[in-house]
């Protein structure tokens, strides 16, 4: 298959293994669900590496698997086969005290609905102290880590109140602080800003930022919203199940905005999905040649020898 007078580099002889360096790794994930009458797949081998320090956005149609692979990554739910990592834990195998242990320290969760990520008796600062209660931090750090956080994220002002006492942004803002009270390596957002006008979406974008940047948190947040997706460095696209394809957003200089570029997305076993339109255009379809070329790789339709 390669091009004539094309040499080859060397396959290295002991590859690191898949996602060494990664904070979060998924390698061939497969999520079954099983109900009475019909098997589900949710997810059908998905690969994908989060490094620390990122903060990725994970879009895709709905069912496509978004909110179950982030169930998966907060420990929630169990994969049915492949691998799936968090700071070097193991979520497939993996016992229900460390399951415990891994949701208190390593993960923090924000849901769609703020009301099912808030307490609706207690008021912000104790629900930002609950976490650290039961993980045993000692009071004046709960009570100087409950004050820091409410102020970095914009909602000092909210600490006395209770949930109905909250706009849905403020809600939305409290439930990241209650999610990061533990100091989590990885926060996980499942839609947080999608039952919010798009101003108050922002704020709530702003807090991620926040807690991504001044607060040193992995973040992962699903979105429909593209201005959610629009701001960040990476977006991830899932298509039935699998990692589809990525956006790369170079950040703005002073000079001039940054730049989004469009990946498809390669699997261990070297498989790329032809975008749809391109395999239409040139009549692509069961089978190509392909041919290595100086610094790409070509495709090209097998018109002439059909059968
Ligand atoms: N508990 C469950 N039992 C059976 N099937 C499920 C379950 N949870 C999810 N599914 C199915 O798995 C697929 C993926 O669902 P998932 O919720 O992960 O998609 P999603 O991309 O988050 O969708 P949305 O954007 O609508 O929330 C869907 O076909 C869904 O119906």
């Amino acid at each position: 298959m390669a091009g004539p007078g094309l040499a080859l580099p060397a396959a290295p002889r002991h590859e690191p293994e898949f996602g060494h360096d990664a904070l979060v790794v998924c390698d061939n994930l497969v999520r079954i669900y099983q109900t009475e009458s019909v098997e589900v797949q949710a997810l059908q081998g998905l690969d994908l590496l989060i490094h620390e320090g990122e903060m990725v956005a994970i879009v895709g149609a709905s069912g496509s698997g978004k909110s179950t692979l982030l169930q998966v990554l907060a420990g929630v739910d169990a994969p049915t086969a492949g691998r799936a990592q968090v700071a070097g834990h193991d979520l497939v195998d993996m016992s229900r005290g460390e399951r415990v242990r891994f949701r208190r320290h390593v993960v923090g969760f924000v849901r769609q609905q703020s009301a099912r990520n808030l307490v609706p008796y207690l008021t912000a600062s104790q629900m930002v102290d609950l976490p650290m209660t039961i993980a045993g931090v000692a009071r004046q750090e709960r009570r100087v880590r409950s004050g820091a956080l409410l102020e970095s994220l914009g909602v000092a002002h909210c600490a006395e109140r209770r949930p109905e006492q909250l706009s849905g942004g403020e809600q939305q803002r409290v439930a990241i602080a209650v999610a990061l009270a533990n100091r989590p390596r990885v926060l996980l957002a499942d839609e947080p800003t999608g039952e919010l006008d798009s101003e108050t979406a922002l704020e709530v974008f702003a807090a991620l930022r926040t807690a991504n940047l001044d607060l040193d948190t992995t973040v992962v947040v699903v979105t429909h919203d593209s201005a959610v997706s629009g701001q960040v460095a990476r977006t991830v696209a899932i298509r039935d199940g699998r990692t589809s394809s990525e956006v790369l957003r170079s950040a703005d200089t002073a000079e001039a905005p940054g730049v989004a570029e469009e990946y498809a997305v390669m699997d261990r076993a070297g498989r790329v999905q032809v975008p749809r339109e391109f395999r239409e255009a040139l009549e692509l379809t069961r089978r190509v040649r392909i041919a290595l070329a100086p610094d790409h790789v070509e495709i090209r339709s097998d018109r002439g020898h059909e059968g």
